[in-house]
Parts: C-alpha cells; sequence; structure tokens
C-alpha cells in the first residue's frame, strides 16, 4: 500500500519520533504473540485458497521459493536470506508508512520497508496502513522477480528525482497502479501482480471477476494523469502484457512527461477516454452504490 495520506496509527501520521534516522526497527520476531501467528495464519490460508488461477505466474513461483507459510509471520532474517541470494533485496523492519523520502531511498538501495505489526482480528478485511501482511505477503514474492526488483529499485531513484522536481504525486500513480494495483495479461488469462490486490481477498476476486471496474491498456501518460481511490477499491485497473514492460517504464526519462502533464487536466478514477485500449468498460455499479447512485 502506499497512501502517503492515509492516517497511520503506527508510523509517520501517529506522530511516532523514530529511534533510527532510517527509521528501521528491529523486527522482534521473537517478540510476537500466538494471535498475532494466528491472524497471519488467517490471512495466509484465505489468500491461498484464492489466489491460484489469479495470481500471475511469477507471484506463485517467488512464494514457493520464499519461507512463507501458514504458520507463522515470516523471520526477516530467513527472508533475507533467500531474498539477497535471488535479487539483492532485504526486507527491513519499520514502524508503519514513514516519510516519503525515507521510504524512497530504502528502495532505492533494494531495501523494501515492511510494517512490523499486523491487523488486529476485527481490521481482516480493511486497514488503514500497510502491515505485515500487505507488505510481506503482498509484495515481497514479486521482489524475486528479477524485472520487478530492478523495476521497484528505479522507481525509488526516480522518487527522490521526483520529489526535488515537485512532481511526487504524478509518480505515485504510477506505482499505485502497477506495483500496488497492477495486472497483467497472460497467455492464459488475466493475473494478478500488483500487492494491493494480491493481499485483500475481496479486491483479488473484485479486480479479476467483477463487471463493476474498468480493465484498460496501461499508457504511461495516462496512468500520470489518472487519480486513484485510496479508501476503496480501484475504479480502474491497468494491464500490462509482461512484468518486463514495467523494465522499460524505468529507463524512460519522466522529466519531459513531468512537465508535459502538469498542464494537462487529470482523470478521476473511474473515467475512460477515447483512445483508451479498453479491455473491460466496467459498469461503475460498486461504486456508484456507494456514492449512493449518481
Ligand atoms: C508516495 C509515497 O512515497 C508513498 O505513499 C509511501 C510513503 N511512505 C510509505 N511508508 C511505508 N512503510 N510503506 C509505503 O508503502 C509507503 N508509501
Ligand atoms: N524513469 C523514471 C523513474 C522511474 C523508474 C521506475 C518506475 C517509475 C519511474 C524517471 O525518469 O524519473
Ligand atoms: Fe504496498
Amino acid at each position: 500500500m502506499n497512501a502517503e495520506t492515509m492516517s497511520s496509527k503506527h508510523g509517520l501520521a501517529a506522530g511516532l519520533v523514530p529511534t533510527r534516522a532510517d527509521w528501521t526497527i528491529d523486527q522482534g520476531w521473537e517478540h510476537y504473540s500466538a494471535q498475532e501467528h494466528a491472524t497471519w495464519k488467517t490471512l495466509f490460508e484465505r489468500q491461498s485458497r484464492l489466489l491460484p488461477g489469479r495470481a500471475c505466474d511469477e507471484f506463485v513461483q517467488g512464494m514457493r521459493d520464499l519461507p512463507i507459510a501458514a504458520d507463522a509471520i515470516p523471520d526477516f532474517r530467513r527472508l533475507n536470506d533467500v531474498l539477497m541470494q535471488r535479487t539483492g533485496w532485504q526486507v527491513v523492519a519499520v514502524p508503519g508508512l514513514v516519510p516519503d523520502e525515507v521510504f524512497f531511498e530504502h528502495l532505492a538501495n533494494r531495501r523494501f520497508p515492511s510494517g512490523h505489526f499486523i491487523r488486529k482480528p476485527h481490521e481482516l478485511d480493511y486497514l488503514e496502513e500497510p502491515d505485515v501482511f500487505h507488505d510481506v505477503f503482498g509484495h515481497v514474492p514479486m521482489l524475486m522477480n528479477p524485472a520487478i526488483a530492478d523495476y521497484i529499485q528505479a522507481y525509488g531513484q526516480g522518487g527522490l528525482r521526483a520529489q526535488k522536481l515537485g512532481v511526487l504525486d504524478k509518480l505515485a500513480r504510477v506505482y499505485w497502479y502497477t506495483v500496488e494495483f497492477g495486472l497483467v495479461q497472460q497467455k492464459d488469462g488475466l493475473r494478478i501482480y500488483g500487492a494491493g490486490i494480491a493481499s485483500s481477498a475481496s479486491e483479488t476476486v473484485f479486480a479479476l471477476d467483477d463487471a463493476s471496474p474498468n480493465r484498460v491498456r496501461f499508457d504511461l501518460p495516462r496512468v500520470m494523469r489518472t487519480r486513484y481511490r485510496i479508501d476503496d477499491f480501484q475504479e480502474t485497473y491497468f494491464v500490462i502484457n509482461h512484468l518486463d514492460e514495467l523494465l522499460s517504464l524505468a529507463n524512460i526519462d519522466f522529466a519531459p512527461l513531468y512537465a508535459q502533464v502538469q498542464h494537462q487536466p487529470e482523470y478521476a478514477p473511474g473515467q475512460v477516454l477515447p483512445d483508451d485500449v479498453v479491455l473491460t468498460r466496467g459498469t461503475g455499479m460498486y461504486h456508484d452504490a456507494r456514492r449512493g447512485g449518481k
């Protein structure tokens, strides 16, 4: 989850003062309670039933190769033994949302900040900020894929750059509609690669099976101009044909694009445009029902 405006109960917005300048803390794996491990088990088993046939091949393979299982919240030391070997990434524990520049600095150095806390039993379905289940179950399997590993590091570098240019909101949309909520068209069907979907039981079904959302081919300037939802399912999902497409994004110089989109109007999350390559034009019924109809 990368919702910079979402309120946080454990990190930055909770007024937390960091012990270390990079906001990292020790995971303290030994201190997790039986209840916390049980919450992980519930979430893990629910997603493990839903994701076969819905998660992309790279996600399934990454999960298979990692010490991530139902019985306990993974120990980051064990995850990093595998992850470092495979793509040079490591997971570092943080209390919750951290300041943008801290976040980008970590990503630029192949360190993925993961919430150390896990949601409470009454928050199983919806959570205000990224917890260890979203970050480890949702993001880490994809960090085992070399293309994604390079892409997210480049995103970190790009984030530090975008911040200096004052266009962080535009770049955040690219991350949001790929790393968090991206879909990929495989030969055997549409699949999830976005962590925000992969860690959510309800959005896993909604993103692929529901008639309500739009599904549109990914287009960089189009995505840069499209606002996103931080409080509910996405109204539009963007589709790529292969994860390697993301790598080419990393090699495009965004500066001219930032300059171009700065003076162009933004798009609402549910808008479909004449130039869109539309895979599914959604009914919008889910969000209309929440808006109390149009
Ligand atoms: C746009 C911004 O970089 C983004 O919202 C960041 C902010 N801080 C974060 N902090 C943590 N721990 N995890 C995140 O995903 C993010 N997202
Ligand atoms: N290529 C982008 C950085 C970036 C990398 C990866 C993903 C998205 C953006 C830039 O020039 O700033
Ligand atoms: Fe996330």
